[in-house]
């Protein structure tokens, strides 16, 4: 994958090169700053580039720049529309939050729709329910959170029925406190440590850190981290090291595990605005359902193609 030079003769034209060659045409979108490059996939099931290319288009010198590829594809079980991402080092998460509401944003987009519309969108974790709403604000069901140890997956033990909350884990000379939650994809949720007053989250040193909870010999399938601070009993601020894509500015999936991990703890309620170094999620943690509502911005960032 390339922004290349034409490949014989100083000749040919960017137009010819533009046509002759392979192209990728994208649109790059972003939820809180946290960006994708989104691949209208629906004539196929088999994405338009492989996990090596997806790796080479995130990087943010050599390719366009993105913390992942998402492909429209076609529905399966009969959801509208079947969502695949890569992660900007390749590998592929079961969901992505922020990717989803920007995926409802590119479809209303593709599709030609106006106002608000609601679909139903197969991913790696079931089925999602994203919902642009009037004001463009995309209010999305993210299903039901798994709390069971062996489905996240982590090998902590369980300290609370089935789920492990507030278990102990040591990173770095620190003892941390860590309730993991499922949203799809494994989080490890930590309000603090033993050795540490208060967690100030501006204060980490994320590059250093992050890395040491994602391969953590506790997280057989790797894990994304949110360290959080409570600000009130309804309003929380997080940072995030995400699994395959490192310290990224907003992580949907990780908003919704932490106001579950919260509550869980007895820190938080039901309904909470999280903040993280993008913007603020609204997230809901319904008691009737059981379902986790997440309500945020995507917003279209730039049209490009490259070829391949
Ligand atoms: N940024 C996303 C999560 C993307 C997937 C994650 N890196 C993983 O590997 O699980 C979000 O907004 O949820």
């Amino acid at each position: 994958m390339a922004v290349s030079a034409p490949r014989s003769g100083a000749a040919t034209s960017f137009l010819e090169r533009r046509e002759s060659e392979r192209a990728l045409h994208f649109v790059k979108y972003q939820g809180l700053g946290n960006d994708f490059i989104m691949v209208d996939n629906r004539d196929s099931s088999v994405p338009k580039v492989t996990p090596e290319e997806a790796a080479k288009l995130c990087d943010r010198n050599f390719g366009i720049g993105a913390d992942g590829v998402i492909f429209v594809m076609p529905g399966v079980n009969g959801a509208d529309y079947t969502m695949r991402i890569f992660n900007s080092d390749g590998s592929e998460p079961e969901m992505c939050g922020n990717g989803v509401r920007c995926f409802a944003r590119f479809i209303a987009e593709i599709e030609n729709l106006q106002g608000t519309n609601r679909f139903t969108i197969h991913t790696g974790a079931g089925k999602i329910v994203p919902e642009i709403q009037s004001d463009g604000q995309v209010k999305v069901d993210m299903g039901e959170p798994i709390l069971s140890g062996l489905d996240i997956p982590t090998k902590l033990l369980a300290t609370k029925n089935k789920a492990v909350v507030q278990a102990e884990l040591a990173v770095e000379g620190l003892t941390w406190h860590v309730t993991c939650v499922s949203m799809g994809n494994p989080h490890c949720v930590t309000f603090g440590a033993n050795e540490l007053k208060v967690l100030q989250v501006d204060d980490l040193k994320l590059s250093e850190i992050g890395p040491k909870f994602e391969h953590h010999e506790m997280f057989p399938a790797r894990t994304n981290t949110e360290f959080v601070q409570v600000l009130s009993r309804s309003h929380l601020k997080m940072r995030v090291w995400e699994r395959g894509a490192g310290a990224t500015l907003a992580c949907g999936t990780g908003a919704c595990a932490v106001v579950v991990a919260a509550v869980l703890e007895g820190r938080a309620e039901r309904k909470c605005v999280v903040d993280l170094p993008g913007g603020p999620l609204e997230i809901e943690w319904r008691e009737d359902d059981n379902h986790v509502y997440m309500t945020g911005p995507a917003e279209v960032v730039f049209y490009g193609s490259v070829v391949h």
